[in-house]
């Protein structure tokens, strides 16, 4: 059976992965028919409404749409991003001092539907505000900084377009690696171990690049604006002592849900990867390995198939032990070493966009009487099972490291 279920991957695009952008959503929507412009209004605006403290005013005006002239697949992911923003600055708007226990109808009956519809959660994911969430300022110049542009922000000016697409960029850079995969799984089942050596090397260098494009994050985000505002809107109620019992979604349940906030680890780029090198996160390590598989469900359900599809194929891993030739343990245990320099990488970064601007907060706290915004411990433990994100992070980059091949 490793044979039609490999075989199936020869098709990219039938999983919705562009062999340009990989798992990018390729040239989003920026409008809606004019019928949707009480969503589109008000999410353009979300800052200043927020700020203003006119949001839930202008919610509450909003009339119950339908959703029945939303035509084709990127329609529905632009009001889904749409929508998804105008929920979270609804809920987080006092920057969760006084949270909402209930989204009102005109904001939940047509948010649940359409993520009905796209198989996703009805909260803001990954494949939302980074994937589906950019223009290009000239459609016919690259896809490089200075060429690109978010679509919706919160609170917390530039860092907003910094965080958004600088994770956009990592994830071009990807493409060139997720092309690779079809290859590698071919060769495995063909025995082409010329081809599985270049293609392994096509991956090394594609995890290489993402480090590079990860690097504009210093000049794109700002760690006080990141920490004290943008973040805030991120969070979900799920496990969220600032929402023990969840949200109601007016008019499509009568009991509250609970929903995870915003991870990366909905992205589907590194989860592939992983799946790839048969590198295994494992509650081992404290943090809640359920976790990294619940993620998968905030995930496009054809991104979500590549990656079980991919899963269920042969083992590199154990192919290319199996052949003991040196060249594929050297490509293999690069791509290994280049994945663990990236989650190096990125603690880094969460060290000076968390921890540091964390730390000032305890200090200010002690002093002025009270940060900013309450519940930074809780929304730092989000989906870690209370061992903390850098605890998570850790574990997964140390999990990545011990995927090298030994010595012989
Ligand atoms: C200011 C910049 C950043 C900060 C503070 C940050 C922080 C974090 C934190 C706290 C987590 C733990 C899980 C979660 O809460 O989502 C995480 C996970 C993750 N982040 Fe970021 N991150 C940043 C930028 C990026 C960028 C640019 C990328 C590129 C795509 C990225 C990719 C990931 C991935 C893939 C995970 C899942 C864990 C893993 O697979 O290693 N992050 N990040
Ligand atoms: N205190 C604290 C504390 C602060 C932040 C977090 N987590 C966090 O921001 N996750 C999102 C994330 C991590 N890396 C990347 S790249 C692109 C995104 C995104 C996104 C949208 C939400 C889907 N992300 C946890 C705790």
């Amino acid at each position: 059976e490793h044979e039609d279920k490999s075989e199936s991957l020869q098709n990219l695009e039938e999983f919705h992965i562009s062999e340009e952008y990989g798992f990018v959503l390729p040239d989003p929507l920026t409008e809606l028919p004019d019928y949707y412009a009480p969503w589109m209004n008000v999410a353009a605006n979300l800052p200043h409404l927020i700020e203003g403290h006119q949001l839930r005013r202008e919610v509450a005006k909003m009339p119950l749409l339908s959703t029945r002239y939303l035509r084709g697949h990127r329609q529905l992911r632009l009001a889904r991003l749409a929508l998804g923003f105008i929920t979270m600055g609804y809920v987080w708007q006092g920057g969760g001092r006084q949270t909402v226990k209930i989204l009102p109808r005109a904001l939940a009956v047509p948010y649940c539907t359409i993520s009905e519809l796209l198989d996703l959660p009805p909260i803001l994911v990954y494949a939302d505000c980074v994937l589906a969430n950019w223009k290009k300022r000239d459609p016919c110049g690259p896809l490089n900084a200075e060429n690109l542009d978010i679509l919706f922000s919160f609170p917390g000016g530039d860092s907003n377009k910094g965080f958004f697409l600088v994770s956009l960029l990592v994830e071009a850079a990807a493409a060139a690696g997720i092309k690779a995969i079809p290859i590698i799984v071919n060769a495995i089942l063909h025995h082409g171990l010329c081809s599985l050596e270049t293609a392994l090397q096509d991956v090394a260098l594609s995890i290489c690049k993402m480090r590079e494009a990860f690097k504009l994050i210093h000049e794109g985000v700002n760690p006080g604006a990141f920490f004290r505002s943008l973040r805030i809107y991120l969070s979900g109620w799920k496990d969220n002592f600032l929402m023990p019992e969840g949200l109601v979604y007016e008019g499509v349940w009568d009991s509250p849900k609970q929903f995870f906030g915003g991870s990366a680890a909905q992205s589907s780029t590194l989860q592939c990867f992983d799946v790839l090198l048969g590198i295994q996160h494992s509650a081992a390590q404290g943090f809640s390995a359920e976790y990294l598989g619940c993620m998968r469900d905030y995930m496009p359900a054809a991104h979500r198939a590549f990656i079980q599809t991919l899963a269920s194929g042969p083992s590199l891993r154990q192919f290319v032990l199996a052949t003991g030739d040196a060249g594929l343990h050297a490509a293999f245990n690069k791509c290994v070493s280049e994945l663990a320099a990236l989650r190096s990488y990125h603690m880094q970064i969460a060290t000076k966009y968390i921890t540091i601007p964390a730390g000032r907060c305890q200090a200010e706290q002690q002093q002025l009487g009270g940060c900013v915004h309450e519940g930074t411990s809780v929304l730092s433990e989000r989906g870690t099972g209370g061992t903390g994100f850098m605890g998570f992070l850790k574990a997964i980059r140390d999990t990545t490291r011990k995927a090298q091949l030994t010595e012989q």
